[in-house]
């Protein structure tokens, strides 16, 4: 859990603010706004169609939006040379839904996949074979590391994912939609590890899910993004027992 003192304006790690992106008529992001501190979980919640991988899309530099400032670690990404936003998005790990493990390559090889692209990263020095079983250890499946994707069950894929990102020891991850997909059970053992993970490596957490009960259990906060704007933000507790109609409909199970 993040501490209470961790919410100050030093401890921004990622922030948004006034984003605006349309596609003709359909105005998607209309002035958003989003905080995210040091070592803390934020979830970001919105119906479908509302806007969140429009959002994501532009924090990751896949889409550019109208107007508006990204910044990370305090640095406007939108006004970075290449070079240095390089190093920047270095810092960021992804797990999106379509960020699928190479089925012709082993689990071994997947991992040492971005470790080949990132090589200045790797700080400590640690050969690769280190770094891999770490990296697969803190996932729980470092037994599993000569199999191949087609052996796994979805479950140990997106554990195998995760511990591709986190092999990098990015500063931020985003996660798109992390239990989507998964058996109630399974999808409880991923949320557990999320947790694991934050607390091991002290990373912030930006994770889009429409799993209220995810939300509950791993979020410090839960931002909703409604009619284009962050509407809400707040603890799981506050949002919850809001009377507002909008936010109420997020929560009736
Ligand atoms: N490349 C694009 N061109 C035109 N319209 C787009 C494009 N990408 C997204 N949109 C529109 O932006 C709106 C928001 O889409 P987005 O995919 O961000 O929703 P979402 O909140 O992620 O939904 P879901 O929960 O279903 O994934 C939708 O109306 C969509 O049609």
């Amino acid at each position: 859990m993040m501490a209470d003192h961790n919410i100050s304006n030093n401890n921004i790690v990622l922030e948004v603010k006034n984003l605006y992106k349309r596609f003709g008529d359909n105005r998607v992001l209309n002035g958003f706004n989003l905080k995210l501190y040091q070592g803390e979980n934020l979830v970001v919640m919105g119906k479908s169609g509302s806007g969140k991988s429009v959002m994501i899309k532009c924090l990751v530099g896949l889409m550019e939006a109208d107007s508006g400032s990204i910044s990370v670690m305090h640095h406007d990404i939108t006004k970075l040379n290449q070079q240095a936003l390089d190093v920047l998005r270095a810092d960021i790990g992804f797990l999106f839904q379509g960020s699928a493990l190479y089925d012709s390559m082993t689990v071994r090889e997947n991992l040492e996949f971005p470790l080949r692209r990132h090589s200045r990263k790797n700080k400590a020095k640690l050969d690769t074979e280190t770094q891999v079983v770490a990296a697969l250890e803190s996932v729980g499946l470092a037994h599993a590391i000569d199999l191949m994707p087609a052996e796994l069950s979805g479950g140990m894929k997106r554990r195998v994912a995760l511990a591709r990102t986190l092999i990098l020891q990015p500063k931020i991850i985003l996660y798109d939609e992390p239990t989507s997909g998964l058996d109630p059970i399974t999808a409880k053992e991923i949320i557990i590890l999320m947790q694991d993970v934050q607390k091991k490596y002290k990373t912030s957490s930006l994770i889009i899910t429409h799993d209220v009960d995810c939300a509950r259990v791993i979020s410090d906060r839960i931002l909703l993004l409604i009619d284009g704007v962050d509407y809400a933000v707040g603890t799981y507790k506050a949002l919850s027992t809001s009377e507002d109609p909008k936010i109420k409909a997020f929560f009736k199970q």
